[in-house]
């Protein structure tokens, strides 16, 4: 019996990353020969590598850092669902599915097609999703691309409207095996405290 998926994309040399981003590094710095008693290691990365969460300060000045932020929204009833084939997602597409009572909502696009490459395209949210979706009571947005604007925006529309209707956003989730339904998000960010945003180690759990 399957006990739960993991959502994340693997951190490894060569992970994806935002073209002029940091490359993602793990190296051995100190091996267990040199320090006569254990392997210690270094982590080199962009904090929008694979799987992650957006702080508001990413794209706010003033906004809210990783530590700021409220944990409760990145653990619990999670409702997936799959919107395929389109270049965005408004509240046209939205209306289509039942969120009553469902305060976060996981969309799989599909439009990450090779994992091993930055995508060229993706489906982004149009600015209409963070107002619709904070009107049926999501607080957090998960997607399975690297951004929920176009990936060229620099307005970064989504990200402002769905900050401004105090929707907390996951990127880079991976929900290609994972079937529509609901199902336990854990999600966590790392206790950052100055940071934009935090990778996470991001699971589902059939429910019981
Ligand atoms: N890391 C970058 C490097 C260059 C340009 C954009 C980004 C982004 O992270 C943008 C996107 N809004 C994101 O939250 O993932
Ligand atoms: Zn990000
Ligand atoms: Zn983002």
């Amino acid at each position: 019996m399957t006990t739960m998926f993991d959502i994340s994309r693997p951190l490894v040399t060569g992970v994806p990353t935002w073209p002029g981003d940091t490359p993602f590094s793990y190296e051995v710095s100190w091996t267990k020969e040199q320090s006569g008693s254990v392997n210690v290691g270094k982590l080199t990365m962009s904090i929008h590598t694979g799987t992650h969460i957006d702080a508001p300060f990413h794209f706010d000045n003033e906004g809210r850092k990783v530590m700021e932020l409220d944990l409760e929204l990145y653990i619990g009833l999670a409702r997936v669902i799959e919107i395929s084939g389109k270049s965005s997602i408004g509240a046209e597409e939205l209306k289509a599915f039942e969120l009553d009572g469902i305060t976060r909502l996981l969309i799989r696009t599909n439009s990450w097609t090779n994992p091993n490459e930055f995508p060229t395209e993706i489906t982004y949210l149009r600015d209409d999703a963070g107002t619709y979706l904070a009107e049926k009571g999501i607080r957090l947005i998960g997607v399975d691309v690297p951004s929920v604007d176009p990936l060229d925006s620099k307005e970064l529309a989504a990200h402002h409207t769905l900050h401004a209707n105090d929707i907390h956003i996951l990127e880079g989730i991976d929900l290609a095996k994972i079937a529509p339904g609901d199902y336990e998000l854990i999600a966590l960010p790392l206790p950052l405290v100055e940071a934009d945003g935090s990778p996470v180690r991001a699971i589902l759990r059939p429910l019981t």
